[in-house]
């Protein structure tokens, strides 16, 4: 996962007081290619759901495929200053990458040697339902907490305030501290509960959970450096419902 800081200011350009995507860092051509592929995976994954057995790949796929459209979609209509052709989070760092490729690997691995860890037993289709049911709670948080925090919403880290930044308490912001961490964390674990990889789901509680915790911390002495006072006391009273990260 990326977590990549950013002490450089963009400037959005602004027409008639609105800010506009920069054309130059979202070349059509890149954009039109990304979005197109990601939706042809969805929509044979999505075909070929009545044909496989094992569906879990299926929707694994679909989830994945959405998460990344929607990170370009949702930050080009409600934060279209910062939107560039890296908003679909496909360069999400090497480790996302190999933990996402890790997972198929195992998903393949136990289909073929180890078919009844994969088969849907009361048990198994239990896990499997309550991973989706975390990937679409987490897909719905992420989504959310985006389009609240529009302008503020950067997936680079800011380490300097910007003239547009403002502390965002409102929406699921009221109820959750880090809303779209907490929607990355829970959905990521969903995916591997949906696989049924016991071993994915045990390497991605604890990479995620030290990610989380390292960001949370750095991400919240620069909010206390913009937002003083105020971000103490939201702190404090808010929660991150990421478990021991307060
Ligand atoms: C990837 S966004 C994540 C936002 C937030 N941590 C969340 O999970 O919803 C990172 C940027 O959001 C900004 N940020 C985090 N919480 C914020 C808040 N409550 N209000 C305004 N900006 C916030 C940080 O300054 C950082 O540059």
């Amino acid at each position: 996962m990326s977590d990549s800081v950013n002490s450089v200011n963009e400037l959005p350009i602004i027409i008639d007081g609105k800010p506009y995507p920069d054309i130059t860092k979202n070349p059509p051509q890149e954009i039109a290619t990304t979005a197109f592929t990601l939706g042809i995976l969805l929509g044979v994954f999505l075909g070929l759901l009545p044909v496989l057995h094992f569906k879990s790949f299926n929707l694994y796929i679909i989830a994945l495929s959405l998460f990344h459209f929607l990170e370009y979609y949702i930050t080009a209509k409600y934060n279209p200053g910062k939107v560039h052709n890296e908003s679909f989070l496909l360069n999400n760092g090497v480790g996302y990458l190999a933990a996402h490729l890790a997972a198929t690997i195992e998903c393949f691995l136990e289909c073929l040697f180890f078919p009844h860890l994969k088969s849907y037993t009361p048990l198994h289709k239990a896990l499997a339902v309550v991973g989706g049911i975390l990937v679409l709670i987490g897909q719905v948080a992420r989504t959310l907490a985006m389009s609240t925090a529009a302008q503020s919403f950067s997936h680079v880290l800011k380490t300097k305030k910007e003239k547009d930044h403002v502390l965002v308490k409102s929406g699921l912001y009221k109820y959750l501290r880090h809303p779209s961490y907490f929607g990355f964390f829970w959905w990521a674990l969903g995916t591997q509960l949906l696989l049924l990889n016991p071993i994915s789901f045990v390497v991605f509680v604890g990479v995620l959970w030290r990610f989380f915790s390292k960001r949370i911390a750095v991400e919240e002495k620069y909010l206390i450096n913009f937002f003083g006072k105020e971000y103490i006391v939201y702190k404090d009273s808010v929660s991150t419902w990421i478990p021991f990260i307060n």
